[in-house]
């Protein structure tokens, strides 16, 4: 078997940012289905923890496992303004290989109607749900969410608990940064402390 015999497994992390000791032997497992919660103050480390996950930050010690195609969505959303909103889906379905899937990202996350907008002209909300839909799109099979509800109205909480639920059944494993509750059925959550 291969280390995290097929999980996502972080062990004994460290995060060092700036030169200070953000957090420290922080161990977690996610598996195929599951979700996890990462919850803690402002400054804990949970944005870090993040990136470390999708491979932007280098561990300051311990060991990462990722078997898994990985979609990460910061607190930037990260779209190209000037292509249509079907445009940069169908162009980030193509780059992961994932067919089809943009037809039906615009759907769960009710953007049809705005598939023909440049994308720098949606609201800040409706760019939310993009990016949103964006990991859709990409058919990845790990999520990585940052804040992934910040500017979402009621409804479109509800889609993204939808979209979760139904990655979730399909084997997928998210792992959220939020410091609301988004839903999530089961999930567990890992609490940050601000290192001393
Ligand atoms: N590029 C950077 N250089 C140096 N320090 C940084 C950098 N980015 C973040 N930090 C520091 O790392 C610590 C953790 O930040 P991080 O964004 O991971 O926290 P967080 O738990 O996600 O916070 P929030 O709830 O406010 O989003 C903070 O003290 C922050 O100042």
């Amino acid at each position: 078997m291969t280390e995290g015999d097929g999980n996502l497994e972080a062990t004994d992390l460290a995060c060092v940012r700036g030169g200070r000791l953000i957090f420290d032997a922080l161990d977690l497992r996610v598996a195929p289905g599951e979700a996890l919660l990462v919850q803690g103050a402002n400054g804990a480390g949970k944005s870090s923890l993040l990136r470390l996950l999708a491979g932007l930050l280098r561990p300051a010690a311990g060991r990462i496992a990722n078997p898994f195609r990985t979609a990460y969505l910061g607190h930037d959303n990260a779209l190209k303004g000037d292509r249509t909103l079907a445009q940069e889906l169908r162009f980030w379905a193509a780059v992961d290989e994932a067919g089809d899937r943009w037809r039906e990202a615009l759907d769960r996350f009710d953007l049809v109607p705005l598939a023909d907008l440049p994308t720098r002209l949606l609201s800040s909300g409706q760019k939310r749900r993009a990016a949103l839909a964006r990991t859709w799109a990409s058919g990845a099979e790990l999520w990585l969410l940052d804040e992934p509800s910040v500017g979402l109205d009621a409804p479109s909480v509800d889609r993204l608990a939808a979209a979760c639920a139904a990655h979730r059944a399909g084997g997928g494993l998210i792992v959220a940064a939020t410091h609301v509750p988004l839903g999530l059925q089961d999930a567990r959550v890992l609490t940050m402390e601000r290192a001393a």
